[in-house]
């Protein structure tokens, strides 16, 4: 990092996935993990962005009360957008299969929010990332989910994982927002929330 000031920041980042966990890393942040599980459960009228941005809001609630004044606390969540609809995790391989076959051949948007809470102020960020899938037949498909780990994904791939590697047509935006962390715009807030303090 950059800027100095952020040195004096406590970062906590509230994250269970090993892959935000890296990208932090790989920003040279000084961070450490506390995890406290939430439902993640949302209102149905949310659409897109909205969703994201409340459960990146709802993961920060558990740690509310007992911040310090010189930690920044990072939630965040994904989802994929299909065509008006959300893609979060899948729960088992039958509905991995289907969340895969319904993204082959089309373009759909992945999404990620970041909350950052500091001194009892929130900011909110999130953005899109579009991809695009070749057609994937049955067998592809069937191999990607018996090799790999679909279940902890949202919308049941790993762009980082084979079936990004053979399938992914065009991307348009941040590819570390499709691995679960806008890494530049984690950078760009943390920035302006130094500046301010
Ligand atoms: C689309 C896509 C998602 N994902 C991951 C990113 C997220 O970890 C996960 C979406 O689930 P999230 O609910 O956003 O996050 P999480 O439960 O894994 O972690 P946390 O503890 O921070 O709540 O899907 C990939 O790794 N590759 C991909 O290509």
């Amino acid at each position: 990092m950059l800027n100095d000031k952020i040195k004096d920041f406590n970062i906590i980042l509230a994250s269970a996935s090993p892959r935000r966990q890296a990208f932090l890393k790989a920003m040279d942040l000084n961070f450490e993990i506390k995890l406290k599980p939430i439902e993640e459960i949302y209102p149905e009228n949310l659409k897109k962005e909205e969703i994201t941005d409340f459960l990146s809001k709802l993961k920060s609630e558990p740690f509310l009360e007992t911040l310090q004044t010189n930690d920044i606390l990072i939630t965040s969540d994904t989802i994929v957008w299909l065509e008006g609809k959300a893609l979060g995790k899948p729960k088992d391989e039958a509905e991995a299969f289907l969340m895969i076959k319904s993204l082959s051949n089309k373009t759909h948007q992945v999404v990620t929010s970041i909350c950052f809470t500091h001194k009892s102020m929130q900011d909110v960020v999130n953005t899109i990332t579009k991809v695009t899938f070749k057609a994937l037949t049955d067998a592809e498909i069937n191999h990607y989910i018996s090799t790999y780990q679909p279940l902890d994904k949202a919308g049941a791939y790993g762009i980082q994982e084979w079936i990004g590697a053979i399938g992914i047509t065009s991307i348009e935006g941040s590819y570390n927002n499709v691995v679960g962390l806008p890494t530049h715009l984690l950078y760009k807030t943390l920035n302006s929330i130094a500046d301010r303090n």
